[in-house]
């Protein structure tokens, strides 16, 4: 295979052309393929071109809703964007069971957010503080032209504090800087910011009257805002009395939710379970995260990053049974935007944000966490009790089903068929091959 210079100049049709020349020697078929996913819209298609660099084609994830949400006492259906089966049927499975014992309580705890000037400062650490402190005024001056509009909306830069971490890396010293960026994610506003205070602790060093040569050379290593959000934090949680959890998969409640909390406690205690227990809020999470324009990756690393705050990784979400009654709960961090970004861009996020009726950037941190508990109650109950791959693999079914080209006619004699019988793979594969004989 060759390599290729000027690639990102080529026109989108060119840059098939050299994809399909150099790996499908020249195959027309493929060709097709790519252009198959194109939208009629022309000026769509160019939009979406933009999203990112060197577009060939577009990639379709289904989008799917999960209804009967009820949160603090206000309905939603929940859009979610995910290429998994049985998800979207589990978060409306629970928001249907929930929707008949109290809905959802959301409240937001902080909103938070961080960034740092990472830098490296040889001298002497009491003359450093000091002359933090005495140009910080020149931190909030210098930014203005980038903070006025914001704190205008109520938010801004919260505070800007030097972080001593020489104990762990040679003359290695932070700005911790916090902001509030309303219903931004904030990822500019902050970087913009960030490389601001780089220029002023720069500039200002370099005159400092009490520094030695040295001392002025402070170095800048890097500006950037960050990802882990601990006190950017929504909790939600769920709770009834324990028999009133008796349902038609649930006959002995108290059995069941005895079951349940043990299988949370083993998640809380055992890393092997975390991660899995903590992917399956993420089934939930992510999924609306996608469908709203977010930034998963961000929201996974800060999830992931919280989850291991003590020292070891846990559990995300926790469960109790006090005087009778059940208690599951979760606090997150979620760094969200219901402006900025993809939000104003892509037309599916804007549906997305008008069939959740225009939440704010608070709001939007409820439903996308309420979303993540109400997954992880929907895959520990049947995790204890049916057991994972019931359910699933019912909901796989017509991926197996896609998979063998099978007619309509098929289709309803498997559906039936494995509607008392356990779906798997071997099963689905012997039975469709009878049917074929
Ligand atoms: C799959 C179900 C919901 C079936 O559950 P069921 O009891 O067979 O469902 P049902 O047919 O009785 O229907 C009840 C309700 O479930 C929903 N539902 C039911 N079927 C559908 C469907 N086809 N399309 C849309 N929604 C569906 C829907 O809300 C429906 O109400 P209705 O719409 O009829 O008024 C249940 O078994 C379940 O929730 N299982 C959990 C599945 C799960 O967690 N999937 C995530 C992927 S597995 C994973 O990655 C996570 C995991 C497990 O590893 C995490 C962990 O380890 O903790
Ligand atoms: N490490 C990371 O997470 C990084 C993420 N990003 C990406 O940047 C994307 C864009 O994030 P943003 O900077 O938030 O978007 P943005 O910069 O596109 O939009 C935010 C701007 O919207 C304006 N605005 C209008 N109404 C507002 C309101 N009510 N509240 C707050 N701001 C309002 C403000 O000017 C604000 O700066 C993120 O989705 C992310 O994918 C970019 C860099 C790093």
């Amino acid at each position: 295979m060759s390599l290729v210079n000027g690639f990102s100049k080529l026109s989108k049709a060119e840059k098939v052309h050299w994809i399909v020349e150099t790996y499908f020697n020249g195959n027309s078929e493929i060709t097709n393929l790519l252009t198959s996913y194109y939208n009629s819209d022309q000026a769509l298609q160019k939009l979406h071109d933009e999203f990112i660099e060197n577009t060939i084609t577009n990639f379709y994830l289904p989008f799917g809703v999960a209804p009967n949400f009820i949160i603090n006492d206000k309905v939603y259906t929940i859009p979610m964007v995910i290429e998994e089966s049985s998800v979207v049927a589990a978060a409306s499975n629970a928001a249907k069971f929930w929707s008949k014992r109290g809905g959802f309580k959301a409240t937001v705890l902080s909103t938070e957010k961080i960034g740092n000037v990472h830098f490296l400062f040889s001298g002497s650490k009491q003359k450093l503080e000091q002359f933090i402190k005495d140009i910080q005024s020149k931190f909030y001056e210098n930014t203005k032209h980038i903070t006025k509009n914001m704190e205008k909306r109520g938010g801004g830069i919260l505070a800007i504090e030097l972080v001593d971490k020489t104990s762990e890396l040679k003359d290695y010293y932070q700005l911790h800087a916090t902001f509030d960026t309303k219903d931004s994610m904030g990822a500019n506003f902050i970087n913009s910011c960030l490389e601001e205070f780089a220029n002023v602790l720069r500039a200002e060093a370099a005159v400092y009257a009490n520094f030695t040569e040295t001392e002025k050379n402070l170095q800048v290593i890097m500006s950037i805002l960050s990802n882990y959000v601990p006190n950017c934090l929504v909790r939600v949680e769920v709770s009834c009395a324990v028999e009133d959890l008796k349902s038609k998969e649930i006959k002995d409640p108290q059995y069941f939710a005895e079951k349940f909390v043990q299988a949370v406690r083993i998640a809380e205690i055992e890393t092997y379970r975390a991660v899995t227990h903590n992917k399956g809020i993420m089934n939930g999470v992510d999924a609306v995260v996608l469908a709203t324009g977010n930034d998963f990756r961000a929201i996974e690393a800060g999830v992931h990053a919280f989850a291991a705050k003590d020292g070891k990784y846990s559990s995300l979400s926790h469960a109790e049974i006090n005087d009778g009654i059940f208690h599951f709960w979760m606090d997150l961090p979620l760094a969200l935007g219901t402006v900025g970004g993809l939000t104003t861009l892509h037309p599916m996020v804007k549906f997305a944000l008008e069939l959740l009726e225009k939440p704010s950037a608070n709001e939007l941190m409820e439903i996308i966490a309420v979303a993540g508990l109400a997954q992880n109650f929907a895959a520990v109950k049947s995790l204890t009790t049916t057991g994972i791959q019931q359910g699933h693999m019912k909901m796989h079914l017509m991926n197996i089903l896609n998979q063998f080209n099978a007619t309509d006619e098929e289709r309803v004699k498997v559906v039936n068929y494995f509607d008392t019988q356990t779906v798997t793979h071997s099963a689905v594969v012997e039975f469709i091959e009878s049917l074929r004989k």
